[in-house]
């Protein structure tokens, strides 16, 4: 359990996941930049309106790390403090393994009916399952998918972990910085929380004591 300012968030593995109704977010979330914040934050605030769980279901590594096309921005634990501290009631951890990245996009959309999604909340280019044949409109076949806007930033371009590698690549840590958005800066977190590790499927009991 992670608590900031009062809202306090589960942090649980795919497999201890289980809930009757939800709204889901999805994504690497890799640095959670300003764009990730919007999608997250308007998730939120959707589950709250609907009187549903908020969750945001993430995998570690992020797929692209895995797969050895990027170096990731930050780590499992920055990820799920910057994460929580926007709110969500419930973070879904799925650990991105050699035998995961082969799951179909239809066992993904078995493994989302764990949480019974009212909702879905992505960006368009969301991809999902093995090869990436998942896409936004199989999504919609099977779930309410909601199309968040792109973020951009004041150059009008869209906002990613890729576009942030490259900046932090080229020396360019300000902008970098600028596109991570507040608290960009490592955060500490209690011993309790380093001390668990998720790949022993344990829950994560988190205070921000
Ligand atoms: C079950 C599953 C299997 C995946 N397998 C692959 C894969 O074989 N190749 C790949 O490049 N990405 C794979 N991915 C990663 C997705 O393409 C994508 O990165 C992930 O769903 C997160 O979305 P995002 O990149 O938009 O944040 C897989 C994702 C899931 C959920
Ligand atoms: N600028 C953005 N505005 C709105 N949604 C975004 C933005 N960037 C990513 N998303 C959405 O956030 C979720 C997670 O995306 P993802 O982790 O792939 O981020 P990314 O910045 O596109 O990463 P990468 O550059 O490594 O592909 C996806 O649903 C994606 O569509």
């Amino acid at each position: 359990m992670f608590s900031y300012d009062g809202a306090q968030t589960v942090i649980l593995t795919d497999r201890q996941v289980r809930l009757p109704r939800s709204l889901v977010t999805i994504g690497a979330f890799d640095g959670v930049h300003r764009g990730h914040q919007t999608l997250v934050r308007g998730a939120i605030r959707d589950a709250q309106e609907l009187g549903v769980p908020s969750v945001v279901w993430t995998f570690d590594p992020p797929p692209k790390v895995f797969f050895g096309r990027a170096r990731p921005l930050c780590t499992l634990e920055e990820k799920l403090v910057r994460l929580a501290r926007m709110g969500p009631d419930v973070i879904v951890v799925s650990r991105f393994s050699e035998t995961y990245c082969r799951r179909s996009a239809e066992t993904f959309l078995g493994d989302l009916g764990r949480v019974n999604p009212m909702r879905i909340h992505v960006g368009a280019d969301f991809r999902f399952g093995s090869k990436q044949a998942g896409t936004v409109a199989l999504l919609a076949q099977h779930f309410d998918v909601a199309i968040a806007p792109e973020v951009r930033c004041d150059g009008g371009e869209v906002i990613s972990s890729t576009r942030i590698r490259a900046l932090r690549a080229d020396g360019d840590s300000a902008t970098a910085k600028h596109l991570l958005g507040a608290d960009s800066d490592a955060l500490r977190l209690s011993g309790a929380m380093a001390k668990h590790d998720l790949r022993l499927g344990e829950e994560y009991h988190v205070s921000s004591d």
